[in-house]
């Protein structure tokens, strides 16, 4: 149980609830046997004084307790499915953000460790499971628990000598059952929680490369390693309904064992003349009742394995640290809006070539620091040491004058605009896209950066405006406007030191000219380190470096800005 452990202490802030949840359970047993037992009873009672073997019988007091009992259960039945429910979902709640909590901080090289499909997995599959670690193990063990304690006492109230029997009947079976699921549904959980996650790694894949695999030929590959997949998931979830189905099984023989116990005892003392037949039937439903409780066991713990599982899966990225943590004593930026790199040395292998020699670079306020280099050159490599998403062997990155390394990420992100050659858009509005930047930013403000980025004019043309749909991904959007709507949503938040990866790829060239004319006023008081393959591919440069060889060098700017785009905007 120690994977469980941390998910236990998660659901600490919840325990009103499931403690709520519990008593209920609890109550819910206890009158189902009251209801049984005391029904038993009545009618014995009632047929013996109608026989005229029974005098003096008052029928009112058990009536009511009858009808107390049933009403109670009713009532306490659909109140624990009530809170039950809410503690359980209030529970995921926190177990996605907690999931979510640990995977924010970690870095792109971090993350890249789990495959996404994977991670989604983990993120829905894997918390589900684990919802029903209170609800269906917890809960259970501890309602048949307090209900056979409760039972003991008031059997041995009743009948001393049958309590301690088939209470402790009733125990064993309540200790042996749930070893025995635990037992047998060990190896089945175990794969059934490997092969769902395999099913959903192949299945998503699957759907993101759909085009690739046709054309290359590789559906079928990929159909049959879901099928595999599947066929473990179903062979898994077959045999932990086969132990399923043997467990209910053997709690129905457990709780018939405990009604011919006490009908056996009650033989005995009814020979004997020790109790009464009505008390007799009441102990012998009462049993059959209690056995309720133990019957819940062998279900709830035959799927305990399959919790474990899903526990190590989320405990793994929980445990997972960013390559780059926080720094322990943050800095803010300084007010000096400055992005410089003193003599930095980036290997990604100890024994590879440096990708970045010794590369010194400073991006003052009002300049358009240009670097250019070949495919593989490391220009994007220079721009995560800047963004503190790589650590270099040697030198640093500074803003403002403060090491980046000694600057939280969000402080970091406070100042610097980055357009990555990622494009990332949610599958929401150009609005809703746009105001991740600043939510409380006007319709006015969002045209003025569609402006800027050269997206006004298509925007105008759409029926439903800003409010347009945009697609996952921005599938609704074509590349180039994808990625203009990302330098809109960077422009939006206004960053004193700005870094564009090839800002203007997949662009015509009258689009690059417009967007050059518009974005250069917008960039002029700024400090912005533009990264491209040409200098055609970029706004007007003040200043331009070409990486070659891990080393940077200056480049004569006359010649090599002048070289934008001629068709004009
Ligand atoms: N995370 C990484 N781990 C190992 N090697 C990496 C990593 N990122 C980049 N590299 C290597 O570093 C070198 C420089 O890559 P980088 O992405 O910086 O080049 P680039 O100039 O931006 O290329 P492009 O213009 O094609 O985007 C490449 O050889 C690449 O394979």
């Amino acid at each position: 149980m120690r994977d469980l452990a941390p998910f236990l202490r998660l659901a600490l802030p919840r325990l009103p609830w499931f403690g709520g949840g519990l008593l209920l359970a609890v109550l819910t047993v206890l009158t189902s046997a009251g209801l049984l037992a005391l029904s038993g009873w009545f009618i014995t009672a009632s047929a013996l004084a109608g026989a005229g073997l029974l005098a003096g019988l008052d029928v009112y007091r058990p009536a009511g307790g009858i009808r107390a009992f049933a009403i109670t259960r009713t009532v306490a039945r659909y109140t624990e499915r009530l809170v039950n429910h809410e503690a359980v979902l209030r529970h995921l709640a926190d177990l996605r953000c907690w999931i979510f909590r640990a995977l924010a901080p970690l870095d792109p090289a971090t993350l890249a460790r789990f495959r996404s499909a994977d991670l989604l997995q983990r993120l829905v599959g894997d918390i589900d499971t684990l919802d029903g670690l209170f609800l269906r193990v917890i809960t259970p063990t501890l309602t048949a628990a307090v209900t056979l304690m409760t039972g003991a006492v008031f059997l041995g109230w009743l009948a001393p000598a049958s309590a301690l029997w088939i209470v402790a009947w009733l125990s064993l079976a309540g200790l042996l059952l749930p070893a025995l699921a635990l037992g047998l549904g060990r190896g089945a959980g175990r794969a059934r929680t490997g092969a769902a996650a395999q099913v959903r790694e192949h299945a998503v894949e699957g759907v993101q490369g759909l085009a690739e695999l046709r054309v290359f030929g590789g559906l079928e590959r990929q159909a049959q390693a879901l099928r595999e997949a599947e066929q473990t998931r179903a062979r898994a979830e077959f045999a932990l309904g086969r132990w399923g189905a043997l467990g209910d099984a053997a709690a129905t023989l457990v709780g018939l064992g405990a009604v011919w116990l006490a009908l056996w005892l009650g033989a005995g003392w009814l020979a004997s003349g020790e109790i009464g037949a009505p008390l007799v039937v009441l102990v012998v439903l009462g049993a059959l009742g209690l056995g309720e409780a133990v019957a819940m066991l062998p279900g709830a713990y035959q799927r305990v394995e399959q919790m474990r599982a899903a526990a190590r899966r989320l405990l793994e990225v929980a445990h997972t640290r960013p390559a780059l943590p926080e720094p322990p004593c943050p800095v803010s930026p300084g007010d000096r809006g400055a992005l410089a790199l003193q003599e930095v040395t980036l290997r990604y292998r100890e024994t590879a070539a440096p990708v970045l020699d010794r590369v010194s670079l400073e991006v003052n306020p009002g300049e358009i620091v240009l670097v250019t280099g070949e495919s593989g050159a490391g220009k994007t490599s220079l721009a995560s040491v800047a963004l503190r998403l790589v650590s270099p062997q040697s030198g640093e990155a500074r803003l403002g004058g403060v090491p980046v390394a000694d600057m939280r990420y969000q402080d970091l992100y406070n100042h610097v605009g980055v357009l990555t050659q990622e494009t990332v858009l949610f599958a929401d509005s150009i609005a809703a896209n746009l105001r991740l930047a600043d939510p409380k930013a006007d319709d006015a403000r969002l045209h003025r950066a569609l402006h800027l980025a050269g997206l006004d004019d298509f925007v105008a043309t759409l029926e439903q405006g800003l409010d347009t749909p945009v697609g996952e991904g921005g599938a609704l959007l074509s590349g180039g406007q994808a990625r203009r709507l990302a330098l809109a949503r960077l422009i939006l938040r206004e960053p004193r030191v700005v870094i564009l990866d090839e800002p203007f790829r997949g662009l015509d060239g009258a689009t690059i000219a417009r967007l050059r004319s518009r974005l250069t006023p917008w960039l002029a008081s700024r400090a912005t380190l533009v990264i491209a393959h040409e200098a055609a591919m970029a706004p007007p440069a003040t200043r331009h470096y070409r990486l070659q060889g891990g080393r940077i060098e200056a480049v004569e700017i006359a010649s090599a800005s002048a070289s934008a785009p001629s068709t004009a905007g």
